[in-house]
């Protein structure tokens, strides 16, 4: 069987005055390394996208980080400049996109920006610079320049028990990275919470009654996922639930003949 592929829905970004539909290396990389499946960039259209001619050509979907938020109205509130900066196209694709890969069973991980789209593509909320409110710790990206310093494991994440990343990880504390300035604030009816912080922000969800692997997780797996061991457990199980999936498309073998 050739490699499986998951959908990674790009970033519509400007360079050298010209518009780009862009993934960042490092989720191409662990998709590729870690979970052992190939990738392809998905664009992003405000309109007329086909969501499901994309998903009948795909065995998982990944959805990836971003510096963009989610556009307020989505979840039913005005915008203020300060919500942004905004990505109409990347939400035009990406809500439906996960929305159907749940429907379709389709396996599905979505990394920080992701796991604020699968809830609200679910009817769930999110709160802005949660850093402002009382008690809760700064997550924002730190201002360093490098970007293993940016993404360095530096935070405590309680992974609950019984839940599925404690049947990939274990229950319990795993240290993790944190580049954020939003988090869930109503959680999604069809999300359960599957990991906290210390300061109570969501940190992980998975989708009730998921026929297939569908979780969000408010860190970064993919950036350590070859070296840091929790990282590469969840894009292992990821890589394996996108076989599996794969697999079950496969047209079953002829009846054997009867000699
Ligand atoms: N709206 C979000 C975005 C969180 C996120 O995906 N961060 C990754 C940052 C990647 C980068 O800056 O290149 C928020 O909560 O801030």
């Amino acid at each position: 069987m050739t490699k499986p592929i998951v959908a990674i829905p790009a970033d519509i970004r400007s360079l050298d005055g010209a518009t780009w539909h862009a993934v960042q290396h490092q989720y191409v990389r662990a998709a590729l390394n870690a979970a052992g499946v190939m990738a392809f960039v998905i664009p992003a259209f405000e309109e007329g996208y086909d969501t499901d001619a994309i998903l009948d050509r795909v065995d998982g979907v990944l959805v990836s980080g971003s510096a963009s938020n989610v556009h307020p109205s989505l979840y039913g509130i005005e915008a203020t400049e300060a919500d942004g900066p905004f990505d109409p196209a990347r939400d035009a694709t990406s809500l439906p996109l996960i929305r159907r890969a749940i429907d379709r069973a389709i396996p599905l991980l979505a990394i920080c920006r992701g796991i604020q789209e699968l809830n609200v593509a679910l009817g769930g909320s999110l709160a802005s610079e949660i850093q402002e409110q009382p008690g809760i710790w700064d997550h924002r990206k730190p201002d360093i320049g490098d970007r293993d310093g940016m993404y360095a494991i530096r935070q405590s994440v309680f992974i609950k028990e019984g839940s599925c990343i404690a049947g990939i990880v274990g229950a319990g504390e795993i240290r993790v990275n944190s580049l954020h300035r939003q988090a869930i604030a109503k959680t999604a009816p069809r999300l359960q919470v599957e990991a906290t912080a210390e300061d109570g922000t969501i940190e992980a969800v998975s989708v009730i009654d998921a026929k297939a692997f569908a979780i969000g997780v408010q860190w970064h797996p993919e950036y350590w996922a070859e070296t840091d061991r929790p990282s590469n457990k969840l894009f292992t199980a990821f890589g394996d639930a996108v076989r599996d999936y794969a697999a079950s498309k496969l047209p079953a073998p002829p009846a054997q003949a009867i000699a």
